[in-house]
């Protein structure tokens, strides 16, 4: 099951970090290569790295946006396709048994969905996928019962974005009269799909580190796996997030913290061209992560 796979791993690597794969060819080095096997290249550097400096994330996200944009199907080149594909591999190789969770924000009328949910599961082979919630119980139950097989859903609820409170934030009467921003609504909705279905999660974010508390103390004892991206490059602090969970109570390995560009190109924050000590610095930024998050684990 999904629930046992964050918790095996998590206690194998002994953190809760998530190395976001999104590739940027254009700033990434080896730039005498075509931008698809730039990232191959770049990866598999970056693996053999990691695993030399015994540096083992608990999660993998690769963002499919990122690999797509690099096809041209028109012309018949499926590169960026076949390059997620084969970073998958990569990863099943380099690092058996920890999950892989394709973000891919999906999310339709119930049939298209159902078809959405094979791409990612049955396609892909991920082992769980992100989900937006907003067309409702029939737009994400064609994904969430495949945790039944096994795999997990992670639905967004507090996005880590700065316009994410427009919508997220919107107060509604609940039961008792009172006011509660909707991303309560869409939690409650989250928690019962998961007592149904467990592997079915949350996506919060850690910019809004208050938030994140309230979320993590509604789901402490509801069993329901929390992706928190947005440390790095967004802001959000990893030592806080790790805090917020433990304040709350929440069961820490069923998190995973989210950390992608920061890692796999920090220099791109300062517009800087990759270095030739890249491989170090990127590794560095991911023993840093697991280092500030094992501290409070
Ligand atoms: O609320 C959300 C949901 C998803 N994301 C995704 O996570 C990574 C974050 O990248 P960084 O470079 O670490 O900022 C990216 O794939 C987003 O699409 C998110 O940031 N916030």
């Amino acid at each position: 099951m999904y629930i046992e796979s964050l918790r095996t791993s998590a206690q194998k690597q002994g953190n809760i970090v998530c190395l976001g794969l999104d590739p940027l060819p254009e700033h990434f080095p080896f730039e005498e290569l075509p931008p698809a096997q730039r990232v191959i290249k770049t990866f598999e550097t970056l693996f053999d790295r990691m695993i030399t400096r015994s540096l083992y994330p608990a999660a993998f996200k690769p963002n499919i946006g990122y690999y797509h944009r690099l096809d041209r199907p028109r012309e018949g080149n499926f590169s960026g396709s076949k390059t997620l594909a084969q970073v998958l591999t990569m990863i099943e190789e380099a690092f058996p048994g920890v999950p892989v969770i394709l973000d891919a924000k999906r999310g339709d009328i119930a049939s298209s969905s159902a078809n959405y949910a094979q791409e990612a599961f049955a396609c892909w082979k991920a082992d769980a996928v992100t989900v937006a919630p907003y067309m409702g119980s029939d737009s994400t139950g064609p994904f969430v019962s495949w945790c039944e097989k096994g795999k997990g859903v992670y639905i967004l609820n507090r996005t880590s974005n700065p316009s994410g409170a427009e919508l997220q934030n919107l107060e509604l009467r609940d039961d008792a009269g009172g006011l509660a921003p909707l991303y309560m609504t869409v939690a409650r909705a989250i928690a019962e799909s998961a007592a149904r279905f467990p592997g079915c999660g949350a996506v919060v974010g850690a910019t809004n580190p208050q938030e994140l508390g309230r979320l993590s103390a509604f789901y402490a004892s509801k069993q329901v796996p929390l992706l928190i991206p947005g440390v790095g490059g967004q802001g959000g602090s990893a030592g806080v997030t790790v805090r917020t969970l433990s304040q709350s109570g929440y069961p820490i390995d069923l998190a995973r913290i989210n950390s992608s560009s920061g890692i796999t190109h920090p220099w791109v924050k300062q517009k800087l061209a990759p270095p030739p000590d890249w491989d170090r610095l990127s590794t560095d930024a991911l023993a840093r992560l697991i280092e500030e998050i094992s501290r409070e684990f």
